[in-house]
């Protein structure tokens, strides 16, 4: 056993004395160590129900012979944090959740762990943190939250930001939009459309590192606590079968999870955390096989924000596993890839049944051809930038127009809901990258403002920054390389055309070379006085198309 490293043998006296007295008996110190990590906190909504996951998990250890120990991750709310200085400190936390676990798990010693995150830096800095240790690992999520009503209709947190445009705009009341404010957040679990908590906890079902359900069982519901107990006792069968996460994360194994990315219209922060996660794991995914996936993996779910539909519905429908059945009718996973319930995909998917072909639509009859995310590249983004296309409204998909230029997501908002933007224009707003920012913040505000004015179908924005999972429109982010890296987004200026085309794949700055090469020379990128960690980590901090790994990593 790894944890007799800590443990056994005269030489560990002193610690099996500590050991004690947490109240570890004989029989416990005979038995492997189980770290589960949570992210339990009175902060985020997501979160506040993790101690009663993390309780369920430690039964199920028990009951499978292993001794339980609980540590905690730190986490943040995006939707707290959503719209001021405080979103430059939330990307940045996946990288302290992954290297706080590596040490904690590194110190103590521990034989296998259970992750249990749930919104959105929490998965993927647990899963990078699982891939670096390489000790059996399940991952349980808190579950996803029931949407909210407003009028009788299905609502959550993507319609609450765009009430705030609608009100800027006149065609909502202060009343209306108080409403919303009651109603769309009605339990605890993470917002309930297919938003980046939901896309993450979702491909770690199709990565093989959670169990049935792990994506889409309800914060609220009792069988969340069963599939709790279940990953405590399915860590216990790993370590005795010694399954790691690396056996499971397989190069394969990510481009399922890419596939399944596209067929279920994930977050774009997923073309983030997905390099992030496999670079831990030893596997070099580069954002380009994205676009070769996406050729060829029809979208086949709608949810918030591209559609009426909520990550429950997403349950009743028969959950991950049965898109997963119906995108393999196209022979489009791998179905050999290992899981933590120690079957493959194959065998796991195999019994899967599509219980809503409205829901989870079928492969003859898909909401498009091609996958949710586009990745395009052109001479404003040499080293590419991403869209969620599935929520993007046809008429968007090719669109010219003046660039109208903004140095921070704050000045931006301003202009828009002044109504200082208008049809046609193509917003971009630069130095908000994972350096620039410092923290690539993400960028509900101002997309939400558009849609919610009424402009969704007439501006785009690009910028070097990110969005939610609850954006939706022509919202393209991740700019590479990004303005404070010398990027060409630096050198756009007002009224300068810009043309995207997201069916061709590309996003042209209509300026000559010489001219930008003119600019060039009387340039140098913007520097921001920055304290603290985020000053750390703007110098350690690589670009989005590399997952904004830290440097030495
Ligand atoms: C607040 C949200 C919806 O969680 C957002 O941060 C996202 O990335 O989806
Ligand atoms: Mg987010």
């Amino acid at each position: 056993m790894r944890s007799d490293n800590a443990k056994a043998g005269m030489q560990q006296a002193p610690a099996r004395s500590l050991f004690r007295a947490l109240g570890l008996t004989d029989e416990e110190l005979e038995r492997p160590l189980i770290g589960i990590v949570s992210s339990y906190n009175e902060i985020v909504p997501g979160h506040m129900n993790l101690d009663k996951i993390v309780d369920a998990v430690k039964q199920g250890v028990a009951m499978a012979g292993g001794v339980p120990i609980v540590f905690p991750a730190i986490a943040v709310c995006d939707g707290i944090a959503m719209g001021h200085v405080g979103m430059k400190y939330s990307l940045v936390t996946r990288d302290l959740i992954a290297d706080s676990t590596e040490c904690m798990a590194m110190a103590h010693q521990f034989d296998a762990l259970v992750m249990v995150p749930n919104c959105d830096k929490n998965v993927p800095g647990l899963l990078m943190a699982a891939a670096r240790l390489n000790i059996p690992t399940v991952f349980v999520s808190g579950g996803p939250m029931l949407a909210g009503h407003v009028k009788g209709r299905k609502r959550s947190l993507s319609s609450m930001f765009e009430a705030v445009g609608s009100y800027a705009a006149g065609t909502m009341t202060e009343e209306d939009v108080k409403e919303y404010e009651c109603k769309v957040c009605p339990t605890c679990g993470s917002c309930s459309g297919m938003y980046t908590a939901n896309s993450m906890n979702c491909l770690t079902e199709v990565l093989g590192m959670g169990l049935r359900g792990n994506g889409t069982i309800p914060a609220v519901y009792s069988e969340r606590l069963v599939l709790a107990k279940h990953a405590g006792m399915a860590v216990m069968d790993m370590l005795k079968k010694n399954i790691r996460p690396r056996d499971i994360m397989t190069e394969q194994a990510f481009r399922n999870a890419l596939t399944m990315d596209m067929a279920l219209g994930c977050s774009t922060n997923s073309m983030l955390h997905l390099p992030a996660i496999a670079h831990e794991a030893g596997v070099e995914l580069n954002v380009d096989i994205a676009n070769e996936i996406s050729a060829k993996t029809p979208n086949l779910c709608h949810l918030a924000p591209a559609g009426p539909t909520y990550m429950e519905d997403l349950n009743e429908a028969g959950g991950i596993y049965a898109v997963m059945k119906e995108i393999s009718k196209l022979g489009l996973l791998n179905l050999d890839c290992m899981t933590v319930t120690g079957k493959t995909v194959g065998e796991n998917i195999k019994n899967a049944v599509n219980h809503n072909p409205e829901v989870i639509r079928t492969i003859d009859n898909p909401y498009s051809r091609t996958g949710g995310i586009a990745v395009l590249r052109g001479n404003l983004a040499p080293d590419s930038c991403v869209v969620k296309r599935s929520a993007v409204v046809p008429e968007m998909l090719v669109h010219e127009g003046p660039a109208r230029v903004f140095d921070c997501e704050d000045d931006a908002i301003v202009a828009i809901k002044s109504g200082k933007i208008v049809a046609g224009d193509v917003v971009v707003i630069r130095y908000e990258g994972p350096k620039g920012g410092p923290g690539m913040r993400e960028m509900l505000n101002p997309t939400s403002a558009i849609a919610g004015m009424g402009l969704g179908s007439s501006v785009a924005l690009i910028t070097d920054g990110r969005f939610s999972g609850a954006s939706r429109g022509a919202s393209i982010g991740h700019v590479c390389p990004e303005a404070a890296a010398g990027g060409p987004i630096g050198l756009v200026e007002e009224g300068d055309m810009i043309a995207i085309d997201i069916n061709a794949n590309t996003i042209t700055l209509k300026v000559s070379d010489e001219e930008l090469a003119r600019r060039r020379a009387n340039w140098t990128p913007k520097k921001k006085e920055v304290t603290g960690y985020l000053k750390r980590y703007a110098q350690l901090v690589t670009s989005a198309d590399k997952g904004a790994v830290l440097q030495g990593n």
